[in-house]
């Protein structure tokens, strides 16, 4: 049973009125893989300027259902639409980025570039993600940390309405973690909708305006961070993830 704990923040009349201003809405997504049943009947609607971060335990289904949201994949049943339509850019950052080898950074960045209309200052994204000092490294040399920062870059390039991140804190050192949770609220109040997986709880119960368990293919628990705080009777969401979903076996054995 999904634990609504959801403010009644889309209750103003504006929202109600404006139904094409959601950035992302998934409809009943479901998907197996074989016989594992990964998501079962998923909904979700994310407006343009939030930040919704997907937690669970490993295996519970986030990357699928992230996959699915910036539509790299498609579910077995249910629908994904992204703002306006297909002319709206989505971000995405896979959980394992990959680039082709003997590029530097900069050319790598600028690669994607052609992609989208307008001109497209690489110089910024780079500092933006922290990725400067590193510009002519070749991506073969990066750490995964660094990477994964790359990776965030190439989501970034054109500036899409809707960003789509899978994990992107893992295997960063705390500075740039925090340093990653500050682009996403920059971001979001640029207008951009964010929709994160990760497994930093603290960073995430600072950032995001709602935070989705997902546990088993279903969403048990969503909620602003301190709602759901409030709701388990804990101390913070670390604290409140522990009681609301189990974490003893991997999901999908
Ligand atoms: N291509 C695939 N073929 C078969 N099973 C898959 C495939 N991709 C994912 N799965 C299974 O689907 C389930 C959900 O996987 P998913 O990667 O979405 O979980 P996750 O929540 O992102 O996990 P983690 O936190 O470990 O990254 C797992 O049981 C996984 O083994």
């Amino acid at each position: 049973m999904v634990r609504e704990v959801a403010s009644e923040r889309d209750s103003t009349s504006e929202s109600v009125s404006a139904p094409s201003h959601v950035a992302i809405e998934a409809t009943g997504l479901s998907h197996a893989f074989g016989d594992v049943v990964v998501l079962d009947d998923v909904t979700l609607s994310v407006e343009p300027g939030e930040i919704v971060a997907l937690v669970g335990p490993n295996g519970s289904g986030k990357t699928t259902l992230l996959q699915f949201l910036s539509k790299v994949r498609a579910p077995d049943s249910g629908t994904v639409t992204i703002g306006a339509g297909d002319r709206t850019r989505v971000g995405y950052l896979p959980q394992r980025p990959e680039f082709r080898e003997g590029f530097t950074v900069a050319d790598t960045l600028r690669f994607y570039t052609q992609f989208v209309e307008e001109g497209v200052d690489i110089g910024t994204t780079l500092d933006r993600v922290g990725l400067s000092g590193a510009a002519d490294r070749r991506v073969e040399a990066l750490s995964g940390g660094m990477t994964r920062l790359l990776g965030l870059g190439r989501a970034l390039v054109g500036d899409p309405d809707v960003v789509v991140l899978d994990e992107p804190a893992s295997g960063l050192d705390p500075g740039m973690v925090e340093r990653l949770f500050e682009i996403v609220a920059e971001l979001a109040d640029e207008g951009t909708a964010v929709v994160l997986s990760s497994h930093n709880l603290g960073p995430v119960e600072r950032t995001a305006d709602r935070v989705v368990i997902l546990d088993g293919g279903r969403f048990v628990a969503t909620g602003s961070p301190q709602e759901l705080v409030e709701s388990a009777g804990a101390t913070d969401l670390q604290t409140a993830f522990g009681a609301l979903v189990s974490t003893e076996e991997v999901e999908g054995r």
